[in-house]
């Protein structure tokens, strides 16, 4: 997959149209609004618990298959890419910040930041100028002291765990970050540090950034808001 610049300026990272879903014939139907996401932007979705955020997050990382509608990451249809191609984009150009950050519990703070450039060449190619040289330089940026960078992640507290998740989210590049709530466990003023430097780095890199959310007072970082309603 190569894109020229002029592609990367007009393709959006993410188009979806016209979205709904069910997890079973038995359950309500989830009806997602339409969002465009252009490179570099950030979209804060905002919707109260049920409403299907982290189902959204599962549809878009091709792990779930919509009903009906259209989602396209980077131009590409994935009801149209095999299971094996929606693996690859997602390993290429998607971050995701999960509720639970779903660190390695073995593996230290470094080990752990560097996993997606194990799991995919793109973005180990695209670290500046080493991978090893990225991770350093995103977790002293995220604030993660240097004296834990080598001790398993479970030495670490929450807020520092999540400062972790969003390296491993970063690193490489990545054209898409898909974050669920990855801010709940913090207080206000952390809170609000952690998404200015995530929302920066994103930038930095033309990293668009997917924020779900029940927690409107966060809204004031993005660029976009849009709202999800209650399940029909
Ligand atoms: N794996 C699953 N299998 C079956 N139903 C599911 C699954 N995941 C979520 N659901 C259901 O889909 C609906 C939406 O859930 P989802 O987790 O997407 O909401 P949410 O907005 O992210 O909620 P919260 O803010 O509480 O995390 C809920 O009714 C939930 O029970």
């Amino acid at each position: 997959m190569t894109f020229s610049q002029t592609d990367r300026e007009e393709t959006p990272t993410l188009r979806t149209r016209d979205l709904r879903f069910r997890w079973s014939p038995a359950d309500p139907w989830l009806a997602f609004p339409d969002l465009t996401l252009a490179p570099g932007t950030n979209l804060f979705l905002k919707g109260p618990s049920g409403s299907g955020k982290s189902t959204l997050l599962s549809l878009v990382c091709g792990l779930a298959a919509p009903q009906q509608g259209l989602i396209e990451v980077m131009g590409q249809d994935l009801g149209q890419l095999s299971r094996g191609e929606r693996d690859a984009l997602r390993a290429n150009h998607l971050g995701v910040i999960f509720q639970q950050f779903n660190l390695v519990p073995y593996l230290s703070v470094t080990a752990n930041t560097l996993l997606p450039c194990r799991l995919s060449a793109g973005r180990r190619d695209r670290t500046d100028p080493t991978p090893d040289a990225e991770a350093k330089r995103l977790l002293s940026a995220l604030a993660v002291p240097s004296r834990l960078w080598s001790k398993p992640v479970t030495q670490l507290s929450v807020g520092q765990q999540q400062r972790v998740a969003a390296a491993r989210a970063l690193i490489g590049a990545p054209r898409l970050i898909l974050a669920d709530e990855p801010t709940s466990a913090l207080d206000r003023e952390n809170r609000d540090r952690f998404l200015e430097l995530l929302l920066t780095l994103a930038g930095e890199r033309r990293t668009s950034v997917l924020f779900v959310s029940h927690d409107d007072t966060l809204a004031r970082h993005f660029d976009q808001l849009t709202t999800l309603g209650d399940p029909a």
